[in-house]
Order: structure tokens, then C-alpha cells, then sequence
């Protein structure tokens, strides 16, 4: 894939340093003994799996590996059968979704619905709501970070797949996270609108911690630094990302001579 940035950077790229402006990120999201199974079918065995502020970290594994369930663990979509969360040193294990993006851990979803019904600028608007503090910046200007500046007032339910899924980053940034779990945000976008992505990823703030799923390898090369590679639901091998990328064993898991699925070569 040839991914096209954007030729006029709307804004500098955010760098990698500063402060948070609340004081309030912590030491971040510490998991611990984390399993989940369906019926008989174990998809996630994790004895840990912490995010610190301004940590860039991909997920990547063959389809099946339990990518999904690992950032629907972490977001509270969904309840592991056994382990325990602590957030910021607080145990949020059974605190549900809307309580943790209250806090500040924000999400994308592989498969965004968002409100069709409503504009760009109002998905926007609702993104922001339990905001306790100043925004960073405008619904508007969120939509033109990612892009949807001249989508404003249409329809979510009337915009192109890519469109979609940049509306739903949208409306994760709006709520200003500290933590932003992004599931698959590269699939099915355009190389323009990976770029993009790539841009304002580029620009997040240094405390904002950013954990995506990602069979795209080039994005996962662009920005992560750090790779944890999942299999049956466990880690495979976790590193500084050029050293997991080089790793022949995970070459060989992704093509599928390790007992993995299929999926994209890293
Ligand atoms: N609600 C569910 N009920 C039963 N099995 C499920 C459910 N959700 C996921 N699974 C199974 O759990 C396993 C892990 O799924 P998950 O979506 O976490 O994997 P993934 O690594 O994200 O895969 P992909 O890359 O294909 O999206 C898969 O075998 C999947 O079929």
C-alpha cells in the first residue's frame, strides 16, 4: 500500500513532549491475569498488559487471536471472566464503558456505527459531552484534524466507509482521552485517508497513549513503538517494534507455519 500524507499539514505535528494540562495521567493502565473464553473456546490469556501515558502500541496478531477482545477488555465493552484493571493506580475492573471513557480511556470500533441520523458535526458535539475541563479544540476543528471539515453537516449515516471511520476517530478524540484503544483503524480506508490517519496520530499529544490493532503494517511501522504480538489469545512476542518486524517467528506465525492465521506479512 502506498500511503499519501496530506501535501499542507493543517498544523504543526504535535510533539512528542509536554505536559498534561490536568496533571492527571497517572501511571496509566495496568492489566493483570486477564482471560476470557467463549464456551470452550479460550481467546484471551494475558498475565499483563499496561499502557502508559503517551505509549505508542500496536497489537497485531492473525485473525482470531483475540486482538478485539483484548481492547474491549481494556475498554470495558467487555467483562473478562477473570483479572483485574487499575487505572491511574484505581481498580476499574468493574467499572463499564461509559464510566472508563468518563475517564478518559477512549475508543475506536472495528466496525463503527455511530448515530446515522445525525451530522457529522452533532456525532462530534455528542463525542465531547462529559468533557471536565476546557476542550482542546472545537467539534469543527475535530473534523477538520481528521479531514470532515466539508462533511459537517452531512449525514454519518450517508458518508463513505473511509469517512466513517474517521468520523468515529473524531468522535473518540473529542472526548478527549488519555488513553485511545483503536481497533483496525486503517481497514478499508484509501491511502490518502491512511495518511491521514497516520497524520493525526502523529499529532496526539505526548501524554495520550495510543494502543491500535492494526493489520496494516505500514501504519503499525509508522507509528508504534512498541509491538505485542497475540496468538490463541496469548502473547506471542512483545518488543520495540523494529525488533518484533524483524522477528522470523513472527514472520512465520503470519504466514501460517506456526500453527497462526492468516493475515497481512509484517
Ligand atoms: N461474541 C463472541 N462469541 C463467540 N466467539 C467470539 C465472540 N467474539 C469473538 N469470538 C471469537 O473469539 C476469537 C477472538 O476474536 P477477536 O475478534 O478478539 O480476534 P481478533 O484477533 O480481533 O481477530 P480479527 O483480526 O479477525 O479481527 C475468535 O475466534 C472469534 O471468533
Amino acid at each position: 500500500m502506498r500511503i499519501v500524507h496530506p501535501v499542507e499539514p493543517d498544523q504543526p505535528p504535535s510533539p512528542r513532549s509536554g505536559r498534561d494540562p490536568d496533571h492527571a495521567h497517572g501511571n496509566g493502565l495496568v492489566a493483570s491475569g486477564l482471560r476470557h473464553a467463549y464456551g470452550p473456546l479460550t481467546v484471551l490469556d494475558l498475565d499483563t498488559f499496561t499502557i502508559a501515558p503517551g505509549d505508542r502500541h500496536a497489537v497485531i496478531g492473525p485473525n482470531g487471536a483475540g486482538k478485539s477482545t483484548l481492547l474491549g477488555v481494556l475498554a470495558g465493552t467487555i467483562r473478562a471472566q477473570t483479572g483485574q484493571l487499575t487505572y491511574n493506580g484505581h481498580t476499574v475492573t468493574r467499572h463499564g464503558a461509559e464510566w472508563r471513557a468518563r475517564a478518559g480511556i477512549g475508543r475506536t470500533f472495528q466496525h463503527p456505527t455511530l448515530w446515522p441520523d445525525l451530522t457529522c458535526l452533532d456525532c462530534v458535539r455528542i463525542g465531547g459531552w462529559h468533557h471536565r475541563r476546557n476542550p482542546d479544540r472545537t467539534p469543527m476543528e475535530t473534523l477538520h484534524l481528521v479531514g470532515l471539515a466539508d462533511h459537517a453537516h452531512q449525514h454519518a449515516g450517508s458518508l463513505s466507509h473511509g469517512h466513517r471511520r474517521m468520523l468515529d476517530l473524531a468522535v473518540a478524540i473529542a472526548g478527549q482521552p488519555r488513553i485511545l484503544l483503536l481497533d483496525e483503524p486503517a481497514a478499508g480506508l484509501t491511502d490518502t485517508e491512511t495518511g491521514r490517519l497516520i497524520d493525526v496520530i502523529h499529532r496526539m499529544p505526548s501524554w495520550i497513549a495510543v494502543v491500535l490493532v492494526e493489520h496494516h503494517m505500514d501504519v503499525v511501522a509508522a507509528v508504534a513503538d512498541w509491538i505485542t504480538v497475540l496468538h490463541h489469545g496469548r502473547r506471542h512476542t512483545a518488543g520495540p517494534a523494529d525488533t518484533v518486524r524483524a522477528d522470523p517467528r513472527v514472520a512465520a506465525l503470519y504466514l501460517g507455519t506456526n500453527g497462526g492465521g492468516h493475515a497481512a506479512h509484517p
